[in-house]
């Protein structure tokens, strides 16, 4: 059974009036993806391709205008937090933006033990919110800290230790490491990359940063304009681009990589 599937995904932006429809944006047009236990899959593209449209629909955050998001056979459409359990305790995700994903009151442990309450885990979850922060190379101490004192690293550390919470059988992470420094860039990128390899964590990892997907991937789909151009092992689609649009990003890779 296919676990996180995807077919024929659409999502336009943009009124429905005849003068609005000349504005509309085509964010996804036409995607199908499938993501199970234990794959590494990048999804890259510029920004504005679509990237964090697609990944909204697949959690279930938003309402494709045509085509299915299904989990183990199952519709994943938005709903109720409470009707949608059955997914999220499988399914989480890191949000691109750490600055907002942080509720400003909540204390970092507070925050990082979240997914755990709202799923209905019996606490207290200091432990594994200790194991978590450790596994994303922070200091368990920073639990009692609120996020205003923290920097954009250890925010964007802080939202993978909590999507990392309730041990997910998927991570869908939108530019997780955009933010971090090379060094602990690498190391989380690491980190990911052993969790899908060792403990069998299905991984998505959302980038414009191909650079990410070669540490981290072993297989990669190029978006523009809301369409796959191109996928493929990541070995195969770095040593032989078939698109234009693949080896202008493969160009444009920066080279942190060597740190
Ligand atoms: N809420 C919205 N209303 C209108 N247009 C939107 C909305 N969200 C996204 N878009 C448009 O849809 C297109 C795809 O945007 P999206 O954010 O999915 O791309 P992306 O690849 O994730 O880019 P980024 O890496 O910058 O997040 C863009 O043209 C964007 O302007």
């Amino acid at each position: 059974m296919t676990a996180l599937r995807a077919a024929d995904l659409h999502r336009t932006y943009g009124g429905t009036s005849p003068f609005a429809r000349r504005q509309q944006v085509t964010a996804v047009g036409g995607v199908d993806l499938v993501l199970n236990p234990g794959d590494r899959v990048g999804l890259v593209g510029e920004s504005g391709g679509g990237k964090s449209t697609l990944l909204r629909m697949l959690l279930g955050l938003d309402t494709p205008d045509s085509g299915t998001v299904t989990y183990r056979d199952r519709p994943v459409r938005p709903g109720r937090a409470r009707s949608l359990h059955w997914f999220r305790s499988d399914v989480q995700a890191v949000p691109q933006d750490p600055w907002s994903s942080l509720n400003p009151r909540m204390r970092v442990g507070t925050a990082v033990a979240e997914p755990l309450r709202c799923l209905g885990a019996t606490g207290p979850h200091d432990d594994r919110v200790a194991e978590v922060l450790r596994a994303v190379q922070l200091d368990p101490a920073l639990a009692d800290r609120y996020p205003d004192a923290l920097s954009g690293g250890q925010r964007q550390r802080i939202a993978i230790a909590r999507a990392l919470a309730p041990a997910p059988r998927l991570l869908l992470a939108d530019e997780p490491v955009s933010a971090l420094d090379a060094a602990v860039r690498l190391r989380i990128l690491h980190l990911l990359r052993d969790r899908a390899e060792q403990d069998g964590l299905g991984l998505l990892l959302v980038t414009h940063d191909l650079s990410a997907v070669r540490e981290v991937c072993d297989r990669v789909l190029v978006m523009r304009a809301g369409e796959i151009v191109e996928q493929g092992s990541t070995a195969d689609v770095f040593r032989a681009p078939q698109h234009e649009y693949t080896r202008t990003l493969i160009e444009a890779i920066p080279r942190l990589d060597a740190v």
